[in-house]
């Protein structure tokens, strides 16, 4: 494997030029591919070359940027009206629904050409420049985001953990994909993780001299199917960064739990339970129920039984976190019962794809394997809604929202 990069985006703002690491060839491949208008952006989005909420949402700004670059440089951009653009704004915002991030940064680029429209009905190259300048604020305010969310999630993970006068090691779990590849750069829910390990682990204590109550010892990511993110993407990242880590399928996560909870029954040597389950959002509606990886609604049920029920005798409880910036909260939207929840194609369920792997490692030419029956009836929904009440906390760049006594989280 060579090459091995985390940096799904690479925009030169000399050239004004644009590639993505293509993620469907991960964790094999490392091959980055050019985006040269917004139809190439439509097109990645939509096939998942790129993906994760705060990463699709910067793709499509900066190929916005290129798109409008294009004009000024073969002078065509007196020709192109500012209505000509916006059209292929909003259609690529229909690339993937789901996710709020790029309707938003979508809607701030109109926003600055209505501005433009007041002068000129046509495209300038001071369009292009205030395209430009927001797409790379855009880019550098989800990095420093990114790491405030990792500060504010350790901060919740030690504030908890204090107060359940927990000792010793805990384990984290988490779904999808959220770290490095799915944002600008460290993540959210991943972003956490990552933060916390820097901070709260065996290796930190060594290498601070302090020893620590509590550390976290292993991350659990769960395979999340049908795209396999977890296993693809959020498992390279781990490897990547030596967070020790054990991957899982999706339904073994209660048994993983009862199993840690029970301290009989140690995974691998080692008896860390499960204290937190970590999750993003494509998109976190005003009362707070929020849009992930379909999966996701079924760890926060999980979280809550064991929470709840007779089998954790009280211990262990687990905190179920969603961790995202505020370019993922939809204050426009009610409830989650609105939010369009993107259906994708069955063959997705139906089939696997890779490449083929010889023994000695040496990777092969992508093979596709049916693993259903032909022609049967499929439904492949990419997200589902957890209700807010499922949600322990909220952790955004400003602070771990936490609900209030009624109930209800206030994220406005
Ligand atoms: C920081 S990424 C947050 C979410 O976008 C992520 O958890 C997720 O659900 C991604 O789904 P994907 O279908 O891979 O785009």
């Amino acid at each position: 494997m060579s090459n091995r990069t985390l940096q799904a985006i690479k925009f030169n703002k000399d050239q004004v030029s644009l590639d993505i690491l293509d993620q469907l060839l991960l964790p094999y491949s490392t091959v980055y591919i050019p985006i040269r208008s917004i139809e190439d952006a439509y097109q990645a989005i939509k096939l998942m070359q790129v993906r994760g909420a705060p990463a699709i949402a910067i793709v499509g700004a900066f190929a916005i940027t290129v798109e409008t670059f294009g004009y000024v440089k073969n002078n065509i951009n007196g020709r192109i009206t500012i209505g000509q653009l916006t059209d292929k704004i909003d259609y690529l915002v229909t690339s993937r629904p789901t996710a709020v991030n790029l309707s938003n940064a979508c809607d701030d680029i109109k926003n600055l050409l209505v501005l433009q429209f007041q002068s000129t009905d046509k495209v300038s190259e001071s369009t292009f420049k205030s395209i430009l300048d927001y797409s790379v604020k855009l880019y550098e305010d989800d990095l420093s985001n990114n790491f405030k969310i990792g500060e504010n999630g350790l901060k919740y993970i030690i504030e908890t953990l204090t107060s359940q006068q927990f000792k010793g090691p805990f384990s984290i779990m988490t779904i999808c994909n959220t770290g490095s590849l799915a944002t600008s750069g460290h993540g959210t829910a991943l972003g956490i993780i990552r933060t916390v390990y820097q901070k709260l682990s065996k290796e930190a204590a060594e290498a601070d001299g302090k020893p620590l109550d509590f550390w976290l010892d292993h991350v659990y990511p769960c395979e999340t199917r049908p795209y396999n993110q977890g296993a693809k993407l959020t498992t390279y990242e781990l490897n990547y960064e030596n967070i020790p880590f054990t991957l899982i399928c999706d339904n073994m996560v209660s048994s993983l739990i009862g199993s840690l909870n029970d301290k009989k029954k140690a995974i691998k040597q080692v008896n860390a339970p499960i204290k937190f389950i970590i999750a993003g959002a494509d998109r976190i509606v005003k009362n707070g129920d929020s849009a992930n990886k379909i999966g996701t609604y079924q760890l926060s049920t999980i979280a809550n039984y064991f929470n709840t029920n007779k089998l954790n005798e009280g211990k262990n409880q687990i905190k179920f976190i969603i961790a995202a910036p505020r370019t993922t909260i939809d204050l426009k939207t009610e409830t989650g019962d609105a939010i369009v929840i993107e259906e994708r194609p069955g063959k997705e369920l139906t089939s696997l794809n890779g490449p083929v792997l010889a023994s000695n490692g040496t990777v092969g030419d992508k093979l596709t394997v049916g693993i259903a029956t032909p022609g049967i009836s499929v439904w492949n929904p990419a997200f589902d809604v957890t209700p807010h009440e499922l949600i322990d906390c909220i952790v955004t760049e400003d602070l771990p929202i936490l609900k209030d006594q009624l109930g209800n989280f206030n994220l406005g």
